[in-house]
C-alpha cells in the first residue's frame, strides 16, 4: 500500500469520532495502514494539534472495538494526527491547507498521494470538490481519491446534479461513494457464497428460488436526527442505498472475473433489469408506514409525530416494504421483497432465500410435511449463514422436521464496516463502493415512489412501535402465497 496523506473534512463531527477514527486505529493495530502517512483533520472549530489528538484519543476510548493502551504503540498512531481550522465555504482557506499538506509531505517524505474524506453535511460536497480542484490540492504527482458520505442527493435530479459537479474535479474511478452496508462482512460474503460454491451457483436462479426477502429492522427511532430524517424518510435513508445495494449483491450474476469493474458491471445489469413502477403502480407494490406509540422490550415508546424535532403532522415514512421484480433471464417471476423500518420489534438485518418446495407433494401425511429450504444470510447484529433442511427426527418416530446448519464466525473479532471500506479505499479498491451507475439507477427506481409519497397518493399505514411493521406488509407476501421469515 502506498504512503499518503489522509485529509478528513468534518474531523470534529459525530461520524469521525464514532466510526472513522476507530476504523483507522483498528487498521493500525492490524498493520493495515501504509508505511508512512499523515492524517489531517479539518473543521470549523479552533483546535490545536494536541487538542485534536486528545479528541481522537477520547473518541477511541469510547467507540473503538479494541481498547486503547497508553503505550508506545498508541503514541506511534496518534502522532500522525494534525488539525487545521478551515471553513469549507471559503475558497481562500484551501491555499493554506495546501501549504500545510505539502509541509507534512516534506517532513514525512510522503509522495503526493492524497485521500480526501468528506464527512460533512451533503450541502458542502460539491463546493469542497470544486475548491480542492481550484486550489491545486487535487493537482498531485501521485494519485488523488475522494471518499464521499451519504446521502448522495435527495432525488434523481439532485443526485445527477451533484455527480456532474463532482465529476468536474474527480474522475469516476477516483470517487469512493460510501454505503456502509457494502462494508458489512456478510454483505461482502454474498459474492463468495454465490460464486465460490458451485452448488449454490447452480441453483441461484428462478428455476430453484421461490422468493428473496431482505429485512433491515431497527429498534431505534428517529433519535436526535429529526431535522434530517423527517425530510428523508426510510425510502431515502435506507431503501435508495442500503436495501437496493443488498438486492444487487444478492441478484448479481457470475462476473467474467472477480474484479471491481466486473462485479459493478453485474450489479448495474441487475438495476437495469429492475422493473420500474409508474406512480400509479406504487400502491400495489409498496407499503408506506409510520410508527405509532407502542412498547419495546417492556418500555413504552411514543409515536413518531411527537418525537423531538418531528413535525406534528408529518406524513414521513419510518417503514417501507416493497415487492420488486427483476426482469432478466435469471430472475423473471421471482419476487424480491424488502422491508426496513424504525421502532420495530428487533434489530435484525438478514437476507432469506426461500427455495421452491418442489417435493412437498411427495410426502402425504401431516407428520411428513416438509418446509421449504431456506438459506439465511445473517448480516447483523450477529454475522453468519444458516441453511434450513428437512430431516427425520429419530426421537419423534421419524417425524420430518426442519433442521438448521449454521455457520457463525467469532463476532468479537470481526472488523467493522468502516474498517473494511477504509482499507479498500487506502488500497484503491473500489469494488465495495457504489458506482455512479448504481446510484443513478437506484434513484430512478425510487423516484416514482418518492412522488407517490409526496402526493400522498398511497396510504400511510401506522404500526405499533415494537411490531414488525403494518399488516399490509404481510399481505404483500400473502398475495403471492408467501410470508416473511
Ligand atoms: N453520524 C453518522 O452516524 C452518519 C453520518 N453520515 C454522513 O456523514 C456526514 C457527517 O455527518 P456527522 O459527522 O454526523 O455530522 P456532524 O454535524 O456531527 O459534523 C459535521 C462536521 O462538519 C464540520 N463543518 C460544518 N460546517 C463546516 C464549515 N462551514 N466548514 C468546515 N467544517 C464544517 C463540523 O465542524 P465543527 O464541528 O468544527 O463546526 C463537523 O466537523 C454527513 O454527510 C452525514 O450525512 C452518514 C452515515 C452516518
Ligand atoms: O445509514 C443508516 O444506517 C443506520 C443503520 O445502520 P446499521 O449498520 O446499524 O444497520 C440507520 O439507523 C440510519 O438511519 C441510516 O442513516
Amino acid at each position: 500500500m502506498e504512503s499518503m496523506s489522509f485529509v478528513l473534512f468534518g474531523a470534529t463531527g459525530d461520524l469521525a469520532k464514532r466510526k472513522i477514527f476507530p476504523a483507522l486505529y483498528n487498521l493500525f493495530l492490524d498493520e493495515k495502514m501504509p508505511e508512512a502517512y499523515s492524517i489531517i483533520g479539518l473543521g470549523r472549530s479552533s483546535l490545536s494539534h494536541d487538542e485534536f489528538q486528545t479528541h481522537v484519543e477520547e473518541s477511541l476510548k469510547t467507540f473503538s472495538r479494541r481498547t486503547v493502551a497508553n503505550n508506545a504503540e498508541f503514541g506511534e498512531f496518534i502522532k500522525a494526527f494534525r488539525y487545521q481550522q478551515l471553513d469549507v465555504t471559503k475558497p481562500e482557506a484551501y491555499k493554506n491547507l495546501l501549504t500545510f499538506i505539502k509541509q507534512r509531505e516534506k517532513e514525512l517524505n510522503l509522495p503526493e498521494n492524497r485521500l480526501f474524506y468528506l464527512s460533512v453535511a451533503p450541502e458542502f460536497f460539491d463546493d469542497i470538490a470544486l475548491n480542492i480542484k481550484e486550489s491545486g490540492l487535487g493537482t498531485t504527482k501521485g494519485w488523488k481519491r475522494l471518499i464521499i458520505e451519504k446521502p448522495f442527493g435527495h432525488d434523481l435530479e439532485s443526485a445527477r446534479d451533484l455527480n456532474t459537479k463532482l465529476s468536474r474535479a474527480f474522475k469516476e474511478d477516483e470517487i469512493y461513494r460510501i454505503d456502509h452496508y457494502l462494508g458489512k462482512p456478510m454483505v461482502q460474503n454474498l459474492e463468495t457464497l454465490e460464486f465460490a460454491n458451485p452448488v449454490l451457483q447452480a441453483i441461484w436462479n428462478k428455476e430453484y428460488i421461490a422468493n428473496v426477502q431482505i429485512t433491515a429492522s431497527e429498534i431505534v427511532g428517529v433519535e436526535d436526527r429529526a431535522g434530517y430524517y423527517d425530510q428523508a424518510g426510510a425510502i431515502r435513508d435506507m431503501v435508495q442505498n442500503h436495501m437496493l445495494q443488498m438486492l444487487m449483491m444478492t441478484a448479481m450474476h457470475l462476473p467474467k472475473k472477480i474484479s471491481a469493474d466486473d462485479i459493478r458491471d453485474e450489479k448495474r445489469k441487475v438495476m437495469e433489469s429492475l422493473r420500474l413502477l409508474s406512480k400509479e403502480e406504487v400502491g400495489a407494490h409498496i407499503i408506506r408506514g409510520q410508527y405509532d406509540a407502542g412498547e419495546i422490550k417492556g418500555e413504552p415508546v411514543v409515536k413518531y409525530t411527537v418525537e423531538p424535532g418531528v413535525d406534528a403532522f408529518s406524513t414521513n415514512d419510518t417503514f417501507v416494504a416493497a415487492r420488486l421484480w427483476i426482469d432478466n433471464d435469471f430472475w423473471k417471476g421471482v419476487p424480491f421483497y424488502i422491508r426496513t423500518g424504525k421502532r420495530m420489534k428487533e434489530k435484525s438485518t438478514r437476507i432469506v432465500i426461500e427455495f421452491k418446495n418442489t417435493l412437498k407433494d411427495l410426502y402425504q401425511t401431516e407428520d411428513q410435511k416438509t418446509a421449504p429450504n431456506l438459506l439465511v444470510v445473517h448480516i447483523s447484529p450477529n454475522e453468519g449463514v444458516s441453511f434450513q433442511l428437512n430431516s427425520k427426527n429419530p426421537l419423534k418416530n421419524g417425524m420430518i422436521e426442519p433442521v438448521t446448519a449454521d455457520f457463525s464466525p467469532v463476532t468479537k473479532e470481526v472488523p467493522e464496516a468502516y474498517e473494511i471500506l477504509l482499507f479498500d479505499a487506502l488500497q484503491g479498491d473500489s469494488t465495495f463502493f457504489a458506482h455512479w451507475d448504481e446510484v443513478e439507477l437506484s434513484w430512478k427506481w425510487v423516484q416514482p415512489v418518492l412522488e407517490a409519497f409526496e402526493e400522498n397518493s398511497i396510504p400511510l399505514q401506522t404500526y405499533p412501535a415494537g411490531s414488525m411493521g403494518p399488516e399490509a406488509s404481510d399481505k404483500l407476501l400473502e398475495e403471492n402465497g408467501f410470508h416473511w421469515w
